[in-house]
């Protein structure tokens, strides 16, 4: 026999090979799921004993499921910043701020990374479960991807010790750099696809509004960024004392006072994400709780206009009824958007909601809350007098926060912002005149904006001039009205007592 020549066993093993993946590939496509398992598992196992190389495997929804696994989005920062070079298929998101792209490695592409002499070899894959294939219909759900690192096992422990050490944390670091914050809700009027992993929906967070902007006296500024820079930082003291690293704020105050810019101005100081909740779409207590679980560090929760969104003997507001409080003061800005969201519950949130206070109260401080860390929950109302004091207590709002109507020190933040004065002639009629009025910083930011290309600074400050005068008088009115109304229930009263004399000393 003719001795085999080097070529020719190269061809033998290719053309075996070769069988092997088309034997393979047919098995793939067309047996039983628990036969491809069974056959998997075999082969696994049999190639274990010749194959030098180790695989490690990291899946998106490892273990738990209800959280993405950190690892996962790690690796795949890293991967996206080290290796998209050398992929071939990659995929582009938008990256921080919107200004740049970052690429990551598609479905199913191979790159190569060295570490210290090691060779290693990711794969992005995905592997279905069996629904899928028994009922053959498409559930985006059933599919879990995964990342595939291997190497030669003569790497194993500088890649399990070091290496993935590394990765981690690069990519950890890399992920905070790329951070495009983000806007989520729960969106009511919405109902979800089956199939969907997660309850939030999200746009990007682009709100200009900072501290700097805000009309605040200068002090209570000052402490709130204090306040709010002492929390990010503190994560060893809340270890240390044994508490979930979270803080309550309640804004509170009549509307236009700037209670919504003040979070957007929280959340560009501490470049958070934001989770604006709509309890009123909120099923029940347990769904809440999956929100909750749902929600990332970094982060801020927001529920607006809590006096309306759950009524506080535990009772949740009926379709069409307003709060008293509403009705009475009739603030239309608040008054609009709540009706709006009421609306939305109508159209498709449905209004079976059971969300309970003691589940809003589990919702900010049980057991549940503390997942994740380093995120803030603020409420904001028109009507602080109207909430439950548990809901409010210190220990779940830690700090309470008054906005209220516009100071002459707010016009002036106003003023700079609006107009880029710092000072003018028309300072003095305006600090005597905002003294005596109670106007808000939203009606003196709209009588600043100019209405027309033509419209000075001096125009603005007139127009603003004559809306002080007229909310003026309009208070002088309204308090002249009031004191008639006293004067004539009082003089009722009086004669109401006459009359009862009167008939005491007639029945005697
Ligand atoms: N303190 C403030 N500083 C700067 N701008 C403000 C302030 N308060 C209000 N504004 C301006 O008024 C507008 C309305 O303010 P915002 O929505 O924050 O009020 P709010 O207190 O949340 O009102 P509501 O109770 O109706 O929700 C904002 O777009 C902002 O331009
Ligand atoms: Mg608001």
């Amino acid at each position: 026999m003719a001795p085999v020549t080097m070529a020719e066993m190269w061809t033998t093993m290719g053309s075996t090979i070769a069988s092997f993946m088309f034997v393979w590939a047919i098995i793939r496509q067309y047996c039983p799921y628990e036969i491809r398992r069974f056959l998997e598992k075999y082969t696994h196992r049999f190639m274990g004993y010749f194959y030098p190389y180790i695989r490690i495997s990291f899946h998106e929804f490892a273990g738990d499921r209800l959280k993405r696994s950190e690892a996962y989005s790690a690796i795949e920062a890293y991967l996206s910043s080290n290796t998209s070079k050398s992929a071939k298929r990659l995929k582009a998101e938008m990256g921080k701020d919107s200004t740049n792209l970052v690429l990551s490695m598609d479905e199913f592409e191979r790159v190569t990374d060295e570490f210290m002499g090691a060779k290693v070899w990711w794969v992005l894959t995905k592997s279905v479960s069996p629904t899928r294939t028994m009922s053959m219909s498409y559930y985006p759900e059933q599919e879990r991807r995964f990342y595939k690192l291997s190497f030669h096992k003569r790497y194993r422990d500088v890649i399990t010790d070091v290496y993935l050490e590394h990765v981690i944390r690069e990519g950890k670091e890399i992920r905070i750099r790329n951070r495009q914050r983000k806007l989520y809700t729960n969106s009511p009027g919405y109902k979800w696809p089956s199939y969907k992993q997660t309850m939030w929906s999200h746009i990007v967070f682009e709100h200009p509004a900072t501290f700097e902007t805000m009309a605040l006296e200068p002090n209570k500024k000052k402490e709130i960024i204090e306040d709010l820079l002492t929390f990010s930082q503190s994560k060893d003291f809340y270890a240390r004392i044994g508490k979930a690293w979270k803080r309550g704020y309640l804004l509170y105050g009549p509307p236009g006072t700037g209670k919504s810019t003040m979070i957007a101005a929280m959340a560009n100081l501490l470049s958070y994400d934001v989770y604006d909740l709509e309890l009123t779409a909120v099923k029940d207590n347990t769904e809440l709780r999956k929100l909750l679980i749902e929600t990332t560090s970094k982060s801020i929760i927001v529920i607006e206009d809590i006096d309306c969104s759950l009524d506080l003997t535990g009772q949740r507001k009926k379709k069409g009824e307003k709060s008293s409080g509403e009705l009475d003061e009739g603030k239309l800005g608040s008054k609009e958007r709540k009706d709006a969201k009421e609306e939305g519950n109508n159209n498709g949130g449905g209004n079976s909601s059971k969300v309970t206070l003691s589940g809003l109260l589990n919702f900010i401080d049980g057991l549940w809350s503390a997942c994740g860390g380093e995120r803030l929950i603020v409420f904001t109302t028109n009507y602080v007098e109207k909430l439950d004091p548990a809901l409010i207590r210190r220990g779940r709002m830690d700090k309470h926060i008054e906005l209220s109507y516009c100071s002459f020190e707010g016009f002036k933040v106003l003023a700079k912002n609006y107009l880029r004065l710092e000072n003018h002639q028309m300072f003095d009629k305006i600090e005597s005149l905002i003294g005596e009025t109670k106007i808000t910083p939203a009606d003196v930011a709209e009588n600043l904006m100019p209405k027309s290309p033509l419209d000075d600074p001096e125009k603005c400050l007139c127009n603003l001039i004559q809306a002080l005068e007229e909310a003026k008088e309009e208070a002088e009115i309204a308090a002249a009205e009031e004191e008639a109304k006293k004067r004539d229930e009082d003089s009722k009263e009086i004669e109401a007592i006459k009359e009862e004399e009167a008939e005491t000393v007639a029945g005697q």
